[in-house]
């Protein structure tokens, strides 16, 4: 386990410092292999993170392409899409140019067919990623690998690309990269805010099963990991 975790002073430094090892990540993505793809989550926290990301001007964002690491069923009008928060937040301005694969693929529930239509889409991105910008809930979820998950086991051991996972604590259906597609990356983040995240971390990184936390399936992996947090 190779953990470097990073504090900073507040919210819009994070944000910029962030977005700039992010910007490495995918320039040099670019110069090696021509294309960058990143995975990057949802939820409240990457709001300004995508700002920042999407303003860049010094990235070749034709040859950029961003994906989710995980999405809740609903459509792009939802705003409970991990989707709608890239387009509005990151896929403005210069990176407006960027090429954007959903995870979302129509319907009500992501059965077996419309997931076979999501990674038919996504067995396309360059590999490996460019980065993965992970997120973490309070219940130590992270993606969409959720305590109580009905296929949490299969999420965090099976190549993928993606599955579809339900869960109490989910909201609605979800639909998330397994976490070996998602290791299959240049640079692994962990993006967190605030103490009471702070104190998830904490707890994660202490004794106790996967199941009950199942960001320790990434914290307990070999790949290296920045996390990133201010208060
Ligand atoms: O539902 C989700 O939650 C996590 C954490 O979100 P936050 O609101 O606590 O920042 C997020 O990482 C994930 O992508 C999203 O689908």
């Amino acid at each position: 386990m190779s953990i470097d975790r990073r504090s900073f002073a507040d919210k819009p430094t994070l944000a910029k410092e962030l977005a700039e090892a992010i910007a490495d990540r995918i320039r040099n993505a670019i110069a090696e292999r021509g294309e960058a793809a990143i995975a990057v989550s949802g939820g409240s926290t990457p709001g300004k993170f995508f700002a920042a990301l999407g303003k860049m001007r010094d990235i070749d964002w034709t040859k950029v392409v961003v994906t989710l690491v995980d999405e809740r069923w609903v459509d792009e009008t939802s705003d409970r899409s991990n989707a709608l928060l890239v387009n509005e937040k990151m896929l403005q301005g210069p990176a407006a140019v960027a090429r954007f694969f959903p995870l979302y693929s129509g319907g009500d529930e992501p059965n077996a067919e419309q997931v076979a239509k999501t990674n038919a889409l996504v067995s396309t991105l360059p590999k490996p990623f460019a980065a993965v910008i992970l997120g973490m809930g309070n219940d130590g979820h992270t993606a969409s690998f959720f305590p109580g998950g009905d296929t949490l086991d299969e999420a965090l051991k099976a190549p993928g690309p993606t599955l579809a996972i339900h869960a109490p604590g989910a909201g609605e259906p979800r639909i998330t990269f397994t976490l070996p597609r998602l290791l299959e990356t240049d640079g692994l983040y962990l993006h967190i805010e605030g103490d009471e995240k702070a104190a998830v971390l904490d707890k994660a990184l202490g004794d106790g099963p996967v199941d009950d936390m199942p960001i320790r399936a990434v914290l307990r992996s070999n790949a290296p990991l920045a996390i990133y947090w201010c208060p």
